[in-house]
């Protein structure tokens, strides 16, 4: 009988990472996928992994999970280490991964999810409930008895996910699990995401592009770009980190064309527009020294402005924000 305990060792997070770094060797020659990241988590948390096209996510994830060997670095699952002991850290993660064929198709759901469930040494008659809760959750209920293959991509993608919980691991990786979901799916499986964490004290691990998901489902995230990890913190945070640094101006008549460019090279300037009355943009501002730079820069121009008004984030700006800047923009990311 595999474990069932939801807690790792004492004192010890569900999955580390300690300086993994891996590089691939491609036609364009070599290429550092990641580059010595390190990030532990702990029980209970839902994390999102996010990152532009390229930034390493998959190479994290498949790494962490055994499936790509790292050039370097150490990754432990309940304290195990993957790449000596992969077999065994499989007792306690389950993965669904973005193209990766993870139910048999002759199948049907309820047969796949007593399937995954019976390898991983659960008695599936002893499980019906779950399982038909989890069926329920995922809406396949009408569908639940057709064979996988005569499924559409998001249903076989729910029968997937419906097979990752059926294992009943207490780490659960889910590489956009929303993909091709409706709208009221996606809706029932934040839910249900939610719930495993809470109430059964699941750790998961999401990656997404869809921010408004991370954002209501994640209570941590981790950032990659160009394979490093540039913000890790709680979603609350980096939306305070971020508040107020935006603002929107208008001004009523056209500035002398040098302000555009002056105020572009000194700070964050986006979604310049020029009307027929008005001039409309976007500025990013570091605290009160650049506002009132900003301000200055304004008054030399002679430029009159109509109004200067705070922008309040969204996971998706904060998520711009550090996937398109050079640094870190704020000091309190990092505490
Ligand atoms: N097998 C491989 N051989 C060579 N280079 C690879 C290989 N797999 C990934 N890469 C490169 O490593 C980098 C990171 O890729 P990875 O797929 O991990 O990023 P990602 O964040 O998951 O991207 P996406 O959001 O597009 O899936 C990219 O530059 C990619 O081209």
């Amino acid at each position: 009988m595999c474990p069932r305990s939801t807690d790792p060792p004492e004192h010890e997070p569900v999955v580390s990472v300690t300086g993994l770094t891996k590089r691939y060797t491609g036609e364009s020659g070599r290429v550092t996928a990641v580059d010595n990241i390190s990030f532990d988590i702990q029980p209970g948390q839902i994390v999102g992994l996010l990152g532009p096209n390229g930034a390493g996510k998959t190479t994290t994830v498949k790494t962490v999970l055994g499936l790509i060997t790292p050039t370097h670095g150490d990754i432990s699952i309940h304290g195990i280490p993957v790449h000596e002991a992969r077999s065994r850290t499989y007792n306690y993660v389950s993965a669904v991964l973005e193209g990766a064929r993870n139910v048999y198709w002759r199948l049907s759901a309820r047969e796949n999810l007593a399937f995954f469930a019976g390898l991983h040494g659960i008695d599936p008659q002893a499980r019906v409930d779950r399982h038909e809760a989890i069926i329920d959750t995922l809406g396949l209920t009408g569908k639940a008895d057709e064979p996988a293959k005569n499924l559409s991509r998001g249903m076989k993608q729910k029968v997937a996910l419906g097979c990752a919980l059926a294992r009943e691991t207490p780490v659960l990786f889910l590489d956009e699990p929303m993909l091709g979901l409706d709208v009221e799916t996606t809706r029932d499986l934040q839910t249900e995401l939610q719930r495993l964490v809470q109430e059964e004290g699941k750790t998961i691990v999401i990656t997404s592009h869809d921010m408004d998901i991370i954002e209501v489902v994640c209570d941590r995230v981790i950032v990659l770009n160009d394979g490093e990890i540039v913000a890790d913190d709680s979603v609350d945070n980096l939306l305070d980190v971020f508040q107020s640094q935006s603002y929107r101006v208008q001004l009523t008549e056209t500035p002398p064309a040098h302000l555009r460019e002056q105020l572009d090279t000194r700070f964050r300037l986006l979604n310049w527009r020029t009307d027929t009355d008005c001039v409309e943009f976007e500025i990013g501002l570091a605290g009160s020294e650049e506002f009132f730079e900003c301000v200055d820069i304004l008054q030399t121009a002679e430029a009159t402005v109509r109004s200067f008004t705070e922008i309040d984030p969204d996971l998706e700006d904060v998520f711009v924000e550090l996937t398109t800047s050079e640094s870190l923009p704020p000091e309190e990311t990092e505490s």
